[in-house]
């Protein structure tokens, strides 16, 4: 992004700020941006507890504060500006959101909440782009994205807050306190945009308008095929691969006396707009207004929720000018997309029936099916090609993913109701969908952690197996013949690396699932003791670049059978780092690599107690004493549903299991290793070490 090239592209444009705070102004302003000031009159009223995440609120209150001046100038200033800029700032602590303070016990009450504590600030900013037509309508499109800043405070005391307190600053600011003045005193560190704490995040909107006026969001496809789509919906056509900006579809509103109803925008206040969309910090999005909601859903809802819902409740109240009384409510049997009308579900208890249990129950039942139809959009590449041409409706997806549209249709409303897409409307309420947030972060190949790898494997190999479950548990053995008709005695050299392709699937699961875990189990100890490391069965090398990142004295050698190491050089072709080796050769026979340390992740797990104690016995002999192994590994301790399933995993697969923390240092002492201290790492895996004492 060059800057100014991006700000000059509004010169000559009417930029309108719907603020009146002076900070943001400034921040503008000094960006050289020319705009004019139309404080919003949009009252900051929106429900907090409707929102599940801070930031949604301060998206949706910033699109609230600039439809309201995008609405208002046609009609009040009698000219339609061409860009109006919303934003709202607020903090957040202890899940608790802290906006301007009422007066100085409440600015005391913020403050003293901040003091000694990291918190975070939250700037939601919508930017509009409002088209004039030629019969006096205008389209409006919608661009919104937040920013988050952590800043932690100093220890407060009672002295300092008051003399801040009665220094007046604290009164018009989000959280009771101006970095950019005496408020910064407060303040021991920053991590993020500092200008997002003052309350603009000047370097994302600056990408933002990149992205709208050089439409350069990129778009690499690893596995899935390359899109070309004529997209014929309302925005941008292009048939080339660059796609357009991920802003799109207008609603309209005209100057004329004839409003369109159902397509004007009708922000309600009280009530968040159907634009509580999850989105990354990256991802501009549009939202529109009308939608079907679910009452404390963060997400748009197609009909196949609409429809979970209406199941579960006994009352539905609908807000239209055709029904008023919830009394009298009655389901329309088919909401239509283009319906003006929003869906509050009214909480009723049945007394033996609570609508939580309910839930809670037809998630586990239904749980298989939203797997599937996960692995199912990702099988078939739909949210690569939603990543570079979001805004496909179901016939554009079905045509490039070779399938058919009814069939399509219900997989992506699926998708939407699971939070994996969503959706808005298009022309003639047609869907048009695009990448919700977990999608952008780990289904998409091209994502940093993408979990696709894993995914693919749990559609092709461990969803056959759990299709064995029953025969697991009566026999209390794998189901690998069952399920592939074939009978091995090791999963890895029988099963997994008899063809190349499934080998390179294996090896893209565990790169997957390794690449998310890294950072955790390389960062869990201090590490700096050791110089050189042995990632036993370390595949394709993901947690040892991990590692040599985290701890720039260590070198790793990565052992791993000579299939998977023939292999590895494919998962890093341009990123070699000097300080990882590759050597092939057999756990169980060959002779170990010398280490300092030696590293088990998500190895012990595949295998029999008796065949760990003969691992255990051969890094044993070949670890001096003062060395340590380190076990990376789902432990049970919790008996989280993750760790307790993933043991049901292990009996399907193979002969091994998942064990407790406990378990694996009752077999290290047994190998002449020592205290074991073990972290539960907020990832998938937990870890453990322990040092040979003799
Ligand atoms: C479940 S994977 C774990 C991979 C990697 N450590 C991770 O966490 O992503 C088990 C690894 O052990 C390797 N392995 C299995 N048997 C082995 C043996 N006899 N000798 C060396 N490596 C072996 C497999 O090839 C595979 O890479």
């Amino acid at each position: 992004m060059v800057l100014r090239p991006v700000i000059s592209k509004l010169l000559g444009k009417l930029v309108v700020l719907a603020s009146s705070s002076p900070r943001r102004l400034e921040i503008l302003h000094n960006a050289g941006l020319r705009f004019e000031v139309v404080p919003s009159w949009f009252k900051e009223t929106l429900d907090k507890g409707l929102f599940k995440a801070p930031y949604e609120y301060a998206v949706e209150t910033a699109k609230q504060k600039a439809l309201e001046v995008a609405r208002r100038m046609p009609f009040k200033h009698l000219k339609t500006p061409d860009i109006v800029i919303g934003a709202d700032t607020i903090v957040t602590v202890d899940g608790k959101i802290l906006e301007k303070p009422v007066d100085k016990d409440d600015a005391y009450r913020m403050l003293s909440s901040l003091s000694g504590k990291e918190h975070s600030v939250f700037t939601g900013v919508a930017i509009i782009l409002c088209h004039e037509k030629e019969n006096e309508e205008v389209d409006y499109q919608l661009i919104d994205f937040y920013e988050e800043t952590k800043v932690k405070f100093a220890d407060l005391s009672e002295d300092m807050l008051w003399e801040y307190i009665n220094s007046g600053e604290p009164m018009d600011k989000a959280g009771g306190y101006g970095i950019q003045a005496l408020g910064g005193m407060l303040v021991e560190y920053v991590h993020g945009d500092f200008l997002n704490v003052v309350g603009f995040p000047l370097n994302h909107f600056c990408k933002q308008l990149d992205l709208i006026y050089n439409q350069s969001t990129s778009s690499t496809d690893q596995e899935c095929p390359s899109v070309h789509v004529s997209n014929s919906s309302s925005h941008a056509t292009s048939t080339s691969t660059q796609p357009p900006p991920k802003m799109s579809t207008q609603f309209s509103h005209s100057t004329s006396s004839s409003t369109k109803r159902n397509s004007e925008p009708k922000p309600r206040p009280n009530s968040p707009s159907a634009s509580q969309t999850h989105h990354t910090n990256d991802s501009p999005s549009f939202s529109p207004v009308h939608k079907v909601m679910k009452k404390n859903s963060n997400s748009e809802v197609g009909e196949g929720s609409w429809m979970l819902v209406n199941s579960l409740s006994k009352r539905i109240e609908i807000q239209s000018a055709e029904l008023q009384d919830p009394e009298k409510a009655t389901l329309p049997s088919t909401p239509s997309r283009g319906q003006a009308i929003e869906l509050n579900v009214t909480e009723h208890e049945d007394g033996e029936l609570k609508k939580e249990d309910l839930e809670q129950i037809t998630e586990l039942m239904d749980g298989f099916k939203a797997s599937k139809a996960l692995f199912t959009a990702s099988e078939l590449c739909i949210f690569d090609l939603l990543q570079s041409r979001p805004g496909l409706d179901a016939a554009q997806v079905a045509k490039e993913i070779k399938a058919s549209v009814k069939g399509t249709e219900r997989l992506l409303e699926a998708c939407v109701s699971l939070g994996l897409l969503k959706s808005k409307d298009g022309m003639h309420h047609n869907p048009l969908y695009e990448n919700a947030d977990l999608a952008v972060r780990f289904l998409r190949s091209d994502a940093p952690f993408s979990l696709r790898g894993y995914i693919q494997h749990c559609n092709s190999t461990v969803w056959p197996l759990f299709s064995h479950l029953e025969s697991a548990v009566r026999e209390g053995t794998n189901q690998r013949e069952r399920a592939f008709g074939k009978k091995s005695d090791d999963v890895f050299q029988d099963t997994y690396y008899n063809s190349q392709e499934v080998k390179l699937r294996f090896m893209k699961a565990m790169h997957s699932i390794a690449k998310v875990t890294g950072k955790a189990v390389a960062t869990a100890f201090d590490l700096s003791n050791f110089k050189t490391a042995c990632d036993l069965g370390g595949c394709t090398g993901a947690l040892a670049y991990e590692l040599t990142k985290a701890h720039p004295g260590l070198s790793v050698t990565v052992f791993d059978l000579p299939a998977v190491v023939e292999m590895s050089e494919h998962f890093y072709p341009q990123q070699k780092d000097n300080r990882v080796s590759f050597v092939a050769g057999d756990f169980f026979q060959d002779e170990l690599p010398k280490a300092d340390l030696y590293i088990l992740a998500r190895v012990l797990h595949d295998w029999p107690d008796e065949k760990v104690h003969i691992l255990l016995t051969e890094i044993a002999d070949a670890a001096a004493p003062g060395c340590a192994v380190l076990i990376a590994e789902t432990m049970l301790d919790g008996q989280t549903p993750y760790s307790a399933l993933q043991s049901l995993n292990m009996l399907v697969q193979t002969e091994g299991r998942e064990r407790t923390a406990s378990k694996y240092a009752e077999m290290l002492r047994k190998h002449r290793f020592g205290k074991t201290h073990v972290v539960h790492t907020k990832n998938f895996l937990d870890a453990v070490i322990s040092i040979k004492i003799s």
